[in-house]
């Protein structure tokens, strides 16, 4: 029998054996959509996922924490309101802002959710033309010195899956130069705005670096033959979002860039 590939002979080639003992908590609240897809890209790129569940107390012994998307309680008040008062998100918190600096990635929900939980500035709103949007997006990497984005090129420009209502980030015209000055704007929409979103801002970290959110999903862009790429017969794209991944894994082994 003939074992079927996970990933492509390049890839597999790339992933380092020691990344296996770092541990990533994906966590699941209810409603939430893109928790398997995000496990499998913590393991194609060579890391362990963990399972946590939104009424957990702790953290266990994870090495970071990725927030994916959907529809945690159903977006209701607003999305990411209610999840953010999760027993396991007082933790998430916690760790985030302690002097470990735990490496945290909200994905589209997850970004909503690290808003509204105060991780990350502004807030997210409807999309400005009021529909669900789903496209293949490119984004410019804008700042490739956080823990979840130092395996790009600075300025390099990815594609990878957006799908969502409310996708528009918004905040204060201070908050923005803040955040523009302080070099914390690390992924912007080239091209097409797909939401209104002031300044093409599509994500945005904390001070330290250790903390992303993003709109658009670089879970759904790690595998040959899956991801936005495939359409064009090519590829080229389909594993643009696999570097998310490599990025806290190579951090948290210890790999100087
Ligand atoms: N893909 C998602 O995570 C969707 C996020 C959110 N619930 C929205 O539609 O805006």
């Amino acid at each position: 029998m003939t074992e079927i590939p996970l990933i492509g002979d390049a890839l597999a080639a790339t992933i380092e054996p020691t990344l296996a003992g770092a541990k990533i908590g994906v966590v699941t609240f209810p409603g939430t959509l893109d928790d398997r897809d995000a496990a499998r890209a913590v393991r194609l790129a060579g890391g362990t996922p963990v399972a946590l569940w939104h009424a957990d107390t702790t953290l266990g012994d994870v090495d970071a924490v990725v927030i994916p998307g959907g529809f945690s309680y159903g977006d209701y008040l607003r999305a990411g309101a209610i999840s953010r008062f999760a027993p396991l998100m007082a933790k998430v918190i916690d760790a985030a802002n302690s002097d470990a600096l735990l490496p945290v990635l909200g994905i589209c929900n997850g970004f909503q959710i690290l808003t509204e939980s105060h991780l990350l500035p502004g807030s997210m709103i409807k999309n400005d033309h009021l529909k669900f949007r789903c496209r293949d997006q490119i984004l410019r990497v804008e700042n490739n010195a956080t823990d979840w984005t130092r395996d790009y090129a600075s300025g390099q420009e990815i594609t990878i899956p957006l799908k969502n209502q409310d996708g528009q980030y918004i905040a204060d015209e201070k908050t923005l130069d803040a955040l523009e000055a302080e070099g914390r704007v690390v992924f912007r929409y080239v091209g097409f705005n797909p939401n209104g979103s002031r300044r093409d801002i599509a994500g945005i970290s904390n001070t330290a670096g250790n903390v992303v959110g993003l709109m658009p999903h670089p879970e759904h862009a790690v595998e040959v033959g899956y991801g936005p790429g495939s359409l064009d017969g090519f590829g080229v794209t389909d594993t643009d979002g696999l570097g998310f991944f490599t990025s806290v894994l190579n951090k948290i082994v210890g790999v100087t860039k």
